[in-house]
């Protein structure tokens, strides 16, 4: 089933055009990456998903309701990650969890996500006291709160230590084997080979490539997604 479609979408900013006819389908339970130079578009198409941003043309459906006419049917169904101005310094790990939980309809257990994400020790800790990786754990947590069945995760584990990193892995994998679609632009080859199901390069506000890690690969000849995303992209590496 489609959870996600995307079709001709158009996004230009003053004179710059940052999205120029990208389509895209996402399928429930999937892992789908979006990965692509910076400025290449994909944050854009993230904000147009969640309903943040309008676009000029083209069509968004997302569980087949309209981002930008069902927004707040969307907002109890789909789990976005915040940026970092989203909250105030003052607020405490805990009472960030709990507040955003009784927001929703079918919140989960606010506890049980604090647990999973490591932030029990830290529930009393305020949030401007707290580093960028953990910041970032809060962030994910909040997107997940909601018991969401699409999330989106913007730079999901930058900021992350290797052990964060790869626990956070394991946790998005558990979402996914729950029937949880989740969308995540990344900078990281490896996190993309190792966590998604579909990837669409994009470059320049055009998708690239699409496919899995492996048929990504095979299209650019390539022996890891990180060679293939130079070769697809036709950028040399540095
Ligand atoms: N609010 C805005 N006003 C004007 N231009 C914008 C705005 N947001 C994005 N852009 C421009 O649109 C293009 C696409 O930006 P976008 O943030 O979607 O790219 P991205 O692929 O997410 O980049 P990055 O990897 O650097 O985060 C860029 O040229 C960017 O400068």
């Amino acid at each position: 089933m489609t959870v996600i479609e995307i079709d001709d979408l158009r996004k230009t900013y003053k004179n710059n055009r940052a999205l120029d006819g990208v389509s895209l389908t996402v399928a429930r339970g999937e892992i789908f990456g979006l990965a692509g130079p910076n400025g290449a578009g994909k944050t854009t198409v993230v904000e147009c998903v969640s309903g943040l941003r309008r676009p000029d043309g083209g069509r968004v459906r997302v569980l087949g309701l309209d981002p930008q006419g069902d927004r707040r049917a969307l907002l109890q169904r789909v789990g976005a990650q915040l940026q970092e101005a989203a909250l105030p310094d003052g607020i405490k790990v805990g009472e960030a969890l709990r507040l955003y939980a009784s927001l929703y309809d079918h919140p989960a257990d606010w506890r049980t996500i604090m647990d999973e994400w490591g932030l029990t020790e830290r529930k009393d800790s305020r949030f401007g006291g707290l580093s960028g990786g953990w910041k970032q754990r809060l962030f994910i947590a909040l997107a997940l709160v909601g018991n969401p069945e699409v999330v989106l995760l913007d730079e999901l584990t930058t900021g992350l230590d290797p052990d964060a990193r790869r626990t956070t892995w394991g946790l998005i994998r558990a979402m996914r084997d729950r029937g949880v679609t989740v969308v995540l632009v990344t900078h990281f080859m490896d996190e993309a080979e190792a966590l998604c199901d579909r990837i669409a390069i994009i470059d320049r506000g055009r998708v690239v490539a699409e496919g899995s890690p492996r048929e990504l690969i095979g299209a650019a000849r390539a022996t890891s997604l990180d060679e293939a995303y130079f070769t697809l992209t036709g950028r040399a590496r540095a």
